[in-house]
């Protein structure tokens, strides 16, 4: 043995790691163990219900993997749901990820089998529908959006504007690019004084109407259905919120004019996007998610600041950033005045 001394081999094992821990969470949802686990825990019933044409061992050992990840819990040859399986694994959950994750995957997965040849022969286009500015991608999209928004990110979200010196006179807010608009509404609901609008493009308002009925806040939630690039966005709101949306904004500065035109002389607009750092590698977090994506040619990502530059640029006076993450890799927030 020489005495060279090597850089740590961990990075190796945790990079091995990845596809096992989605294999398994991928057999979970394509099994539905969690609901099972809900009606059965002792192994032999569980190997009953799911109707095994083979003795319960694989199940066993596909159960403890599930044990490993947080997803269950074992004792003896007792296997019950963890609070995260009930939560997020349970297909008749509110908070249920299986269409998410799928809905994600299909879109940060689908160039990884191919990146060699991409980087040898160029992009292989973009399949209709998967266009990240079509409309059509969105619509697919909503009712996954809803289970992630509900699942966490709206709570984190409403923290963040609770938190702003705006928010306890605020009468008006605009959940700008919102999706299925769970994040304003829990805004709305926190402050009775307050009314919301949903911005969108049509196809997804459509949509978010029934998650607004489903919410019961039909009477303090409206809707501008559009391109942002050209609809109306209204006037006199106290407080914008846009998070990781505003990519398909044509002309930045001439776009936040339009924003700051629409908010009260002492309204805040606050948004949250990666902001990526370090000649765009960094943070990991956000810049391996988006690989498949730029490499078929739809490298969104803002870099940090260039926000904040555009918001200045457009005239306001206090142009604040920071750090926060919704849940989905890291974040950077923006919050801008007036003055
Ligand atoms: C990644 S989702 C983000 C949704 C939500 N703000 C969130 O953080 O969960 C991007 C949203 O931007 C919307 N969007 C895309 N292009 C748009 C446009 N030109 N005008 C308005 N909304 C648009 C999409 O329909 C979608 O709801």
């Amino acid at each position: 043995m020489n005495n060279e001394h090597y850089p740590s081999i961990n990075p190796l094992y945790d990079i091995l790691l990845g596809p096992i821990k989605m294999a398994v969470l991928e057999a979970a949802f394509e099994l539905k163990i969690a609901d099972i686990l809900e009606q059965a825990t002792e192994l032999a019933d569980i190997a009953r219900v799911l109707d095994l044409k083979t003795d319960p061992a694989g199940l066993g050992f596909f159960l403890d993997s599930m044990v490993s990840m947080g997803f269950v819990e074992k004792s003896g040859t007792q296997y019950k749901n963890t609070d995260f399986g009930k939560h997020f694994l349970c297909t008749p959950s509110p908070v249920y990820m299986g269409g998410f994750v799928k809905n994600i995957t299909a879109m940060q997965y689908r160039n990884l089998g191919s990146i060699a040849h991409i980087v040898r022969n160029g992009p292989p286009g973009v399949a209709p529908g998967q266009e990240l500015s079509s409309e059509v991608k969105w619509e697919n999209a909503v009712a996954h959006l809803a289970g992630y928004q509900r699942a966490g990110a709206a709570r984190l979200a409403a923290d963040l504007v609770e938190s702003l010196p705006e928010y306890a006179t605020a009468t008006r807010l605009l959940d700008l690019g919102g999706g299925p608009g769970i994040m304003g509404m829990e805004m709305v609901r926190r402050h009775s004084g307050l009314s919301g609008v949903l911005m969108d493009l049509p196809g997804i308002i459509r949509l978010a109407g029934k998650e607004v009925k489903k919410e019961g806040l039909e009477s303090r939630i409206s809707f501008i259905a559009g391109d942002y690039n050209e609809v109306d966005l209204g006037e006199g709101y106290d407080i914008i919120w846009a998070s990781h949306n505003l990519y398909y904004v044509k002309e930045p500065v001439a776009f936040f004019r339009r924003v700051k035109a629409a908010m009260t002389p002492s309204g805040v607009f606050i948004c949250i996007h990666e902001g990526l750092t370090e000649e765009r590698t960094q943070p990991m977090s956000v810049v391996l998610p988006r690989l498949s994506l730029a490499l078929e040619g739809q490298d969104v990502s803002f870099e940090k600041g260039q926000i904040a530059t555009f918001l200045g640029e457009a005239g306001f006076e206090r142009v604040e950033t920071g750090s926060f993450s919704l849940g989905m890799g890291e974040g950077e927030l923006v919050i801008a005045r007036k003055k």
